[in-house]
């Protein structure tokens, strides 16, 4: 039984390190705020275990098992995620005025990138010998880890705002688990599953507090440099709620680069809504933070994000940036994405694209670069918020004359042969 390529859990407030094999989620030493904790690894340890061929064939995120921080002797817990499609989007390049690649993380098997976590934290917990699961969600995490609790025969308990999307209220039901929809936002719902967590003792997979969950995030970092390794794009972009993810992506693609297996890094760009832009705000040093988050892309409606910092690091540290857009230009980006490349992404997953047009009229982004989107996570768990760009549907009657009404007569008569 080994963690031998953990070295250490580091506080990201004071650098206090702590025993990777305790069940300790933030630093004690900080009352109030939270002492988010950094794995750290020992790089030679995982290089020498490391041994896969980056040939661009990725079958699921355990290709990277070396990188992620569960005892060699764990039985994962995996649904397949990761290994998802870099695809090229032609049409939406030229629509943007840019080359644009999409990561198409929507199709992980719940249908969000937390996926990547999720089975990190579960693959952990089984090992661990934990039965209950708990996050609070704005709802894919929740479907997430109702999903891979399901498939470990775990107990799950999660917490979702009561206005989440109805598609993410069932989803994890269907999966089994049990879904308290709380009265309040998703920054109340979190405050409560972080006080269940102490008192009731269940294992919490919270990516906010739970060091370990942007550790599987990361693999989206690893493929992404293994899938571009010939072509590595000036820019990745992410949407950001609490942060983790963009986070996690940077630290998988910056060890890649780091122990030589790729030749350079991408910048980050992290898109936030006007009514959800805490990070965004403290990115670019302002002095006063609306805590209250008003937006239509609900996964990311996020007030006090808990990886403000490890978002801004991979920001700074990438020399990348981060931007707002309105919710208009959101929904107008997930139509865009649906019509020029076929993808249909939830609002938080089509942000991105809005980001790049931003980014674009504002010059961040000019266009002999390249760009990797990623999407992460698919549109069908929110129809009623689709809904809102692209209206209702037409009803007609099944007569060929209301046809007509549409789209006038018909002018060539077809000839059928029986
Ligand atoms: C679809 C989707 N995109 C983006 C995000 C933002 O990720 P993070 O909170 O790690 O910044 C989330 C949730 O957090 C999400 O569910
Ligand atoms: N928007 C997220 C929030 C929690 O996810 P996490 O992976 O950061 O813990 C969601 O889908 O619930």
């Amino acid at each position: 039984m080994s963690l031998d390529h953990v070295e250490t859990l580091e506080c990201t407030l004071c650098g206090a390190t702590y025993d990777p094999d305790q069940i300790m989620y933030t630093c004690p030493e900080h009352d109030g705020v939270a002492g988010i904790l950094e794995v750290v690894y020992d790089y030679d340890i995982i290089n020498e275990r490391f041994d896969a061929p980056l040939d661009g064939t990725i079958q699921t995120q355990w290709k990277y098992r070396a990188f992620l921080p569960v005892d060699t002797e764990a039985t994962p817990i995996t649904l397949d995620e990761g290994g998802t499609d870099l695809l090229d989007a032609p049409q939406l390049s030229t629509e943007l005025g840019v080359d644009v690649r999409v990561k198409n993380d929507g199709l992980n098997p719940t249908g969000c990138f937390k996926d990547r976590a999720t089975s990190v934290a579960v693959t952990k917990a089984r090992h661990a010998g934990r039965n209950i699961v708990t996050c609070a969600s704005t709802g894919n995490a929740a479907a997430s880890l109702a999903g891979y609790a399901a498939r470990a025969d775990l107990d799950c308990r999660i917490f979702v705002p009561e206005s989440a999307p109805e598609g993410k209220l069932v989803q994890p039901r269907v999966y089994g688990a049990d879904v308290l929809a709380v009265a309040g936002s998703y920054d109340e719902a979190y405050d409560l599953s972080m006080e269940v967590t102490e008192s009731y003792g269940w294992d919490n997979r919270n990516a906010a507090i739970n060091p370990f969950q942007i550790e599987g995030k990361r693999t989206v970092g690893h493929e992404l440099a293994e899938q571009t390794q010939d072509s590595i794009p000036d820019w990745v972009v992410f949407s950001m709620g609490d942060g983790c993810t963009i986070g996690g992506c940077w630290k998988g693609f910056r060890e890649f680069a780091e122990l030589d297996y790729v030749d350079d890094t991408p910048k980050m760009l992290g898109v936030q809504p006007e009514g959800a832009s805490a990070i965004h705000d403290a990115f670019h040093g302002h002095d006063e933070i609306d805590e209250v988050a008003d937006t239509l892309a609900d996964s990311v409606a996020v007030g006090r994000p808990r990886n403000t910092l490890k978002a801004c690091r991979a920001l700074e540290e990438s020399g990348g940036t981060a931007l707002t857009v309105t919710d208009d230009d959101i929904l107008d980006a997930e139509t865009v994405l649906g019509r020029t490349e076929g993808i249909y992404a939830e609002p938080a997953g089509a942000a991105p694209i809005a980001g790049i047009r931003r980014a674009r009229e504002q010059g961040i982004i000019s266009s002999d670069e390249s760009v990797v989107a990623v999407v992460t996570g698919i549109g069908l768990k929110d129809t009623a918020g689709a809904k809102r760009a692209v209206g209702d549907v037409t009803r007609i009657e099944p007569t060929l004359g209301d046809v007509a009404d549409q789209y006038g007569a018909a002018e060539t008569e077809m000839e059928y042969s029986s």
